[in-house]
């Protein structure tokens, strides 16, 4: 049984609410866990979040060696696993096949529904309420090649109510994902689990 403590490295795009949660998390012994690095494919809130914290902040801009260059460092953040937390990049077959099982994502929506290319952020909550649907969520998911298709590890649901609009449903979806990511980050850390196919059977 591997007692080290586990190295996360979270990669970022946007306002980073959800790191600030893994941070504070750690902070407050919630996490049993460091994180190694934090990459961003773009200057972003979350970037300057993470300086302020004091955690290795890195750059990688897309663009013609995007892929490249993100492979190399999420093999320099020497990570045991990787979190994307409002990463707005898709990460290439390449990546995904020499992280496979390591790399995991909070999205916005109860995938299967409202998921894939372009799919995220609120984009995600227009289309919920545009659809009518009675129940939104997140979903802490594995990846894969298959955009917002990898094996499920938790689901949070929530009402949506008549009075919702995308912003109303984004900060209650927000109020929730955070401890979502939290539990997912400790079945990961914990190894309590095993992928059977396109399912997650927790311990
Ligand atoms: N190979 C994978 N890469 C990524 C996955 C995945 O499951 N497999 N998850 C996404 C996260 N995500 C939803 O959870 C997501 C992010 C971005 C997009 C998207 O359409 N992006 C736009 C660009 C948006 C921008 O840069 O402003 C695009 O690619 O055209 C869809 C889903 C992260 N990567
Ligand atoms: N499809 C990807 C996607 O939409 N991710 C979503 O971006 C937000 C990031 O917020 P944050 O930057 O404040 O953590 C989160 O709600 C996350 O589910």
């Amino acid at each position: 049984m591997d007692l080290a403590m586990k190295n996360i490295c979270i990669l970022v795009s946007g306002t980073g609410t959800t790191l600030q949660a893994v941070i504070d998390a750690i902070a407050g012994g919630k996490l049993d866990a460091r994180i190694s690095e934090v990459i961003a494919d773009r200057e972003c809130m979350a970037a300057d979040r993470a300086r302020k914290a004091g955690v290795k902040t890195v750059v990688v801009r897309r663009g013609r060696n995007f892929q490249s260059d993100l492979m190399k460092e999420m093999e320099n953040s020497c990570a045991d696993f990787f979190l994307l937390a409002g990463f707005l990049s898709i990460l290439d077959a390449g990546i995904i096949e020499r992280f496979r099982n390591r790399i995991i994502n909070t999205h916005p929506s109860l995938l299967p529904c409202f998921g894939g290319k372009g799919f995220y952020g609120m984009r995600v909550h227009e289309a919920v309420i545009e659809s009518g649907a009675k129940f939104s969520g997140c979903t802490v998911h594995f990846v894969t090649e298959e955009i917002d298709g990898g094996p499920i590890i938790l689901q949070r649901v929530l009402q949506v109510d008549d009075v919702d609009t995308p912003e109303t449903l984004e900060n209650k979806i927000h109020a929730i994902e955070h401890s979502a990511v939290l539990q997912a980050l400790n079945i990961i850390i914990s190894g309590n689990y095993r992928i059977v196919g396109k399912r997650v059977i927790v311990a």
